[in-house]
């Protein structure tokens, strides 16, 4: 077998949001329009980390792209990230594998371009205040997405740990707030990229028609968004079946989808103006095996 390596930093030498986000756009179109096979994601629990081991194949025809990533998540880590994953590219006409990607620079930032799409999609205000709850790599890589697409009128960062908020507060030019109500007071875009499995956003923080990306809690039984707000706010999610399977915002608030924001991009649903608005991400294959096979392509004309 001669599968070629693909290191982090080879990953991270090509691959740019001003690519990814119209990529993401067409990934997300194409699920929804079913023309990507992909299961839902099987999960192992490792408990004893409060931990996971994901496992997300899929396969696009028209892109001929087959792939498979594994990705782990150990909230706990501290000298490492708290994901990490390789993806397996696949030739599709002979099953054969050809590379072996990192993954982690991959989940980065395709989870970002993917919530840059959706606020394009979902949101319409010109000059957002823009808050994020959480300090961590989604919250610098959702920054560094969504600023590709616009301009802010002010950003405020908050984390359940004060200097890791104005640490990267201080890294983005961003104002750093001592509270998550503080942070999201009057924002008109709201990016929700902690860990935590309980609610840090409150329905009554939220400025009526303020538009939200939900991005953490990937689990049925945890949840980022207090039920109160999933149930006011027109709910988008990446995919419907995923969401009732493994996002406890939906589950546990008995939260009624809208739609999949592919379904959007499609022209299959109109967009709900003016109204409280929150798309629920969990992370789908499709986005990643697009990913790897831009990264692929991009290499190859580097060689
Ligand atoms: N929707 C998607 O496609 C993806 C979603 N994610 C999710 O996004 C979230 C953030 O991921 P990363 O930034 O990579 O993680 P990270 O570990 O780099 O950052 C996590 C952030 O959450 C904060 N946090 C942790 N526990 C908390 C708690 N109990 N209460 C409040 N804040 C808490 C940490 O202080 C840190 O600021 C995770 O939940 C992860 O599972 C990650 C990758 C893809
Ligand atoms: O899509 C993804 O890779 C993940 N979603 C939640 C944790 C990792």
């Amino acid at each position: 077998m001669n599968v070629k390596l693909v290191s982090a930093a080879e990953v991270k030498n090509v691959l740019t949001f001003k690519d990814l986000i119209p990529l993401m756009e067409n990934a997300l179109k194409k699920f929804s329009e079913k023309k990507i096979e992909q299961p839902v994601r099987t999960v192992i629990p490792v408990r004893e980390s409060n931990g996971f081991l994901g496992i997300m194949p899929a396969y696009s025809s028209q892109d001929q792209a087959l792939a498979a990533k594994l990705v782990t998540f150990f909230p706990h880590n501290t000298d490492v990230p708290t994901h990490n994953a390789v993806i397996v590219v696949f030739n599709t006409s002979t099953g054969v594998p050809e590379m072996l990607m990192d993954g982690e620079v991959i989940t980065t930032m395709r989870t970002a371009a993917v919530s840059a799409v959706a606020t394009k999609h979902l949101c319409s205000v010109e000059e957002p205040r823009l808050a994020i709850l959480g300090s961590g790599v989604q919250a610098r890589s959702h920054y560094q997405a969504l600023s590709t697409l616009m301009k802010f009128k002010d950003v405020r960062i908050w984390s359940r740990t004060s200097a890791n908020a104005e640490s990267l507060s201080k890294e983005l030019g961003c104002t750093s707030c001592n509270s998550a109500e503080e942070a999201v007071k009057d924002a008109d875009v709201i990016i929700t990229v902690t860990s935590s499995s309980k609610p840090v956003l409150m329905k009554e923080w939220v400025k009526p028609g303020a538009y939200i990306n939900a991005v953490g809690a990937c689990r049925p039984d945890w949840h980022e968004i207090d039920p109160a707000l999933m149930n006011s706010a027109v709910l988008y999610v990446d995919s419907r079946n995923a969401a009732l399977k493994e996002s406890g915002d939906v589950i546990l608030a008995k939260a009624e989808i809208y739609a999949e924001v592919g379904e959007v991009i499609s022209g299959q649903k109109e967009v709900v103006k003016g109204k409280t608005t929150l798309f629920k991400s969990l992370g789908l294959a499709i986005e990643d095996v697009m990913s790897a096979k831009l990264v692929a392509e991009l290499l190859s004309k580097t060689e």
